[in-house]
């Protein structure tokens, strides 16, 4: 009789254990050591739309072959081998079980993110026989954190970015400035810094406007995008004055694609409105070398040589150190950085 009512209450025990797995907010699987589900809760039912008696006693594979050579089996592999419990953020490893998000309309994802904990769980004898697998879906806090992410990112990009060019903002550039300066110093692989400006630009303004003239602005800044590379550091330095540091560029190399960009600034047609506009640049180079004690001093002689442009005849390229070398040094002081504005 004893023995009735303690196998009784065993199955009670068994009962209510089933039946919180059963209904916890959270999938569990149990898979044994052949990938064999042993235990799929109504969780993972109606995720997935496989029932519980179903799925059972089959490998999991049967039922999402995708995952056979998946980061999850390599985890339930890990957990056979180890005897604790081992936990994975939806941060970790890309889709898993492609899972629809059951609150598409508020969230950022399509698909539910989850969250793994894997629970190795001994036999009596202290051998591993199975593992279980505990699933979360953590799809609004994960998609909160990307919405945050890229919130972030934005902000960023806008707080180093100039509107009207969508080149870097003078703040950020001369922050470029000095830490290629620095690298340059130990790597010692070539770098120019270029300068231009565009010329009577007052005059354009007043001619056609300040809109066309923001225009022009632009229309400069596209084609100084096209001419450089991507790894190229581009920046609008002031009003019409724009500053780029030609990385792992020579003399030779910076001097060709200064002009380059001065020819394709002279051959191209502003059209505003009903209005035709032309116009042309005047620019400055200077590669580094150990005579440049600063990054300041890189500027400054780097502006010089465009102001000595200006006063050559402007729609020109300057080089410091090889053409016009005496003369940049001598330039008057109303030129110099910063004063002639
Ligand atoms: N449209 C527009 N004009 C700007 C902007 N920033 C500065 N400017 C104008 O740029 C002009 C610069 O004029 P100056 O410094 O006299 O130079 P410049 O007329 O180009 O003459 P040179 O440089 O000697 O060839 C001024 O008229 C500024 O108002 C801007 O964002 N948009």
């Amino acid at each position: 009789m004893t023995d009735i009512l303690d196998n009784l209450s065993e199955i009670h025990d068994l009962h209510r254990s089933l039946t919180i797995i059963q209904n916890l907010n959270v999938g569990v699987i149990v898979l044994d050591k052949n990938f064999k589900v042993k235990i799929w809760n109504s969780f993972m039912e109606t995720k997935s739309g496989i029932e519980g008696y179903k799925i059972n006693d089959h490998s999991i594979f049967e039922f999402f072959p995708e995952l056979a050579n998946s980061w999850l089996k390599d985890k339930i592999v890990e957990a056979f081998s180890m005897d604790t419990l081992v936990f994975s953020s939806w941060e970790q490893h890309k889709e898993v079980f492609k899972f629809a998000n059951s609150r598409p309309f508020t969230g950022t994802s399509s698909e539910m993110m989850m969250n793994f904990t894997f629970i190795p769980v001994m036999s009596l004898t202290g051998q591993c026989e199975e593992v279980t697998v505990i699933i979360y879906d953590v799809t609004d806090e994960a998609s909160s954190k990307l919405s945050l992410q890229d919130a972030n990112k934005r902000l960023h990009e806008l707080s180093i970015t100039d509107r009207l060019t969508t080149l870097y903002n003078r703040g950020y550039w001369e922050e470029c400035l000095k830490q290629q300066y620095n690298i340059n110093k130990r790597t010692l692989m070539p770098i120019t810094l270029m300068m231009f400006d565009i010329d009577h630009f007052k005059n354009v303004n007043d001619t056609y406007g300040h809109p066309a003239g923001d225009a022009v602005l632009r229309e400069v800044s596209a084609i100084l995008k096209k001419q450089i590379r991507s790894t190229d550091i581009a920046g609008r330095y002031g009003g019409e004055e724009f500053a780029i540091l030609l990385v792992d560029a020579n003399r030779e190399s910076a001097f060709m694609v200064a002009e380059r960009i001065r020819k394709a600034v002279e051959a191209h047609t502003v059209y505003y409105e009903d209005m035709v506009i032309k116009f042309t640049i005047s620019l400055g180079l200077c590669t580094l070398s150990e005579t440049i004690p600063s990054a300041q001093e890189w500027l400054v002689s780097t502006d010089n040589c465009l102001y000595f442009s200006k006063e050559h005849g402007r729609n020109r390229t300057t080089q410091y150190g090889l053409n016009d070398t005496e003369a940049t040094m001598n330039i008057k002081p109303e030129y110099k950085h910063g004063t002639k504005k």
